[in-house]
């Protein structure tokens, strides 16, 4: 038996138990497509006046359109990402008996985080592990240093480019970049860590359910498995891992100040089959007591502090076991 392995099978045990797997819908099915996302070469925003309006012509458009989209020539260095995948992969070997315990690496309660403890039915079962950190909380992980470090770099590397992607989408819909200055810094955003352990019936269970991100955008660096697939036009299309490249999304955040221009995308991941999975996410997001308004008429979400949107989520987390998103603030 793996140690660090979370003990899926015996808290699935009871909701499983009954259960014909056959009912439940085939996850590797065939309705997923294979299709690329808009790949975008960053490199252009350095170049001439065309280039640059050009490159940011294709990422407003994809942000719109997709609400996804990979980029190359992101600035983040090969050993930045190195590293981080190797400290990822050292904390998920730690013995689950660890991993689990209050105080895991210091940082508060529900930091490490299993499978799905509120689902209600075999659907909402989900079969991977994530640290989950709010980063300023980083500073209490003293004990911890060389993933400590690894996480800083990572951060210190995404940061900026998920400024410069904001800026130019911000402008397009008439925000001002000092909105998200003032409301959003190193101590407001999030890194997650997923890690999705392989499953003995992949097709049956999900790696993490469908959601759309609690944020304004997200950088997310995935290793080469794949698994991640995204709602387009009503179906399930397969994100092709790409070692060169970072994936962009919108969150919901963006969506709701931007009154609907940018679209946040439902997105999942399949369980692993053959070999697990890691994958690294970025939240870029305001501190709890910003304000999310849309000035464009007529607003699509009412008004609503960030704080709002994440007790809304806990609540129906907890007593649905999974996310509702924005469409709570529709008006
Ligand atoms: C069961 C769930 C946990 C999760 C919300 C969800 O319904 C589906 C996905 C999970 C996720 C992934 C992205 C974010 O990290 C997160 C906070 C979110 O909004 O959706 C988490 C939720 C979580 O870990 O609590
Ligand atoms: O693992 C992935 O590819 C996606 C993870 C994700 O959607 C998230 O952490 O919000
Ligand atoms: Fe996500």
């Amino acid at each position: 038996m793996d140690l660090h392995e979370p003990p899926f099978l015996e808290a699935y045990k009871t909701l499983l138990h009954g259960t014909n797997l056959n009912d439940i819908s085939n996850y590797k099915s065939s309705m997923v497509d294979k299709c690329e996302i808009p790949l975008i070469d960053l490199s252009r925003l350095n170049f001439g006046h065309l280039e640059r309006k050009e490159c940011m012509k294709e990422i407003i458009e994809a942000s719109r359109k997709w609400g996804f989209f990979q980029v190359v020539n992101h600035g983040v260095s090969e050993e930045v990402l190195k590293s981080m995948k190797f400290e990822q992969m050292k904390v998920f070997r730690m013995p689950f008996g660890i991993k689990s315990q209050e105080n895991f690496l210091n940082l508060p309660s529900r930091s490490y985080r299993w499978g799905n403890p509120s689902a209600t039915n075999p659907k909402q079962l989900m079969w991977s592990e994530a640290l989950h950190m709010f980063l300023p909380d980083l500073a209490k992980m003293d004990q911890h240093k060389s993933l400590r470090s690894s996480v800083e770099d990572f951060v210190k590397a995404v940061t900026p480019l998920a400024e410069s992607l904001v800026q130019i989408l911000a402008e397009e819909v008439n925000i001002k970049f000092s909105y998200f200055q003032h409301n959003c810094s190193a101590n407001t955003c999030y890194l997650r860590l997923n890690r999705y352990p392989t499953c003995p019936f992949p097709s049956k269970v999900v790696g993490l359910l469908p959601h759309e991100d609690s944020s304004f955008l997200t950088i997310l660096h995935q290793d080469n498995i794949g698994g991640l697939q995204l709602m387009k036009d009503g179906n399930w299309i397969s994100v092709k891992p790409n070692s060169q490249a970072l994936i962009v999304n919108i969150g919901d955040l963006f969506r709701a100040l931007s009154n609907g221009v940018y679209t946040s995308v439902k997105h999942r991941v399949v369980a692993a089959e053959k070999v697990e999975r890691f994958s690294v996410a970025f939240f870029y997001g305001p501190s709890i007591d910003a304000v999310i308004e849309s000035n464009a008429t007529p607003p699509l979400y009412r008004k609503f502090t960030f704080g709002e949107y994440q007790e809304q989520t806990l609540k129906d987390l907890k007593e649905g076991g999974d996310k509702v998103g924005l469409s709570r603030f529709l008006l």
